[in-house]
């Protein structure tokens, strides 16, 4: 993908759990019109074990023209030819994920405020994930939620999408894209699902009604 391309605005991240099938997930989110899927691989996994469940994911976000990023494995990223990838506080640096993926490729950041959103576009993040938005079982160790008032005042500070993560469902995303966010990255509202194709469909539903209503109303 040309990171000049809009960004999509349902980002669905593989869920890191023991009995996950993030594979299956993937294929029926992307089947139900996903723009881009997140791979997201738990550190115990070896980068091979990685590789080889991006290569699959990656081939299947081309045949349905999605968009592929690589969560913190920026060489398995450049390895499998995924469009891009995304960091948080642990990983390498925005400047230096550059650096690895190039002038082209989809870099984003994790910020929980203003201040590091501003931070993170000057590094050269093209999007960031802001969160979390909503409590969440999915990970560990997260301050507490910020809500959309936070993520809206992000989004204000800074000229490329933001992406609202934690907690997100079809009841609570269109208040992110309302509150400013472009979009919303999602793990257990679509793998969770009982039918991962009809939360994608409900969810991406939900995203383009609200983003079309805020156009509306500007
Ligand atoms: C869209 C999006 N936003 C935030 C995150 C979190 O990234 P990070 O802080 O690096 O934490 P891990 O996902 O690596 O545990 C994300 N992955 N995607
Ligand atoms: C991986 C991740 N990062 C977050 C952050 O706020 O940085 S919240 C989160 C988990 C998102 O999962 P769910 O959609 O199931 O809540
Ligand atoms: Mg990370």
């Amino acid at each position: 993908m040309d990171s000049s391309l809009p960004l999509g605005r349902l980002h669905v991240i593989t869920d890191t759990r023991p009995g996950a099938d993030p594979v299956r997930v993937a294929r029926a989110a992307l089947a139900a019109g996903a723009p881009v899927l997140q791979v997201r691989v738990a550190d115990h996994h070896t980068d091979r074990e990685a590789f080889d469940l991006t290569l699959t994911l990656v081939e299947l976000c081309r045949e349905y023209g999605a968009t592929c990023l690589v969560n913190d494995r920026l060489h398995v990223a450049l390895a499998v030819g995924a469009d891009g990838g995304h960091v948080g506080a642990h990983d390498l640096p925005v400047h230096a994920a550059r650096v690895v993926l190039g002038g082209t490729a989809v870099i984003g950041g994790t910020c929980r405020n203003p201040e590091a959103a501003r931070a993170l576009r000057r590094a050269g993040a093209s999007y960031l994930g802001a969160g979390p938005a909503f409590a969440t079982t999915t990970k560990d160790g997260l301050p507490e939620p910020i809500g959309p008032g936070a993520i809206g005042r992000i989004a204000a500070a800074v000229d490329i999408p933001v992406i609202g993560i934690g907690g997100v469902t079809a009841a609570t995303a269109g208040e992110l894209i309302e509150a400013g966010a472009h979009g919303v990255a999602v793990v257990g509202a679509i793998s969770l699902a009982p039918d991962p194709y009809a939360a994608t469909r409900e969810l991406l539903d939900v995203v383009e009604r609200a983003a079309r209503q805020r156009g509306r109303s500007r």
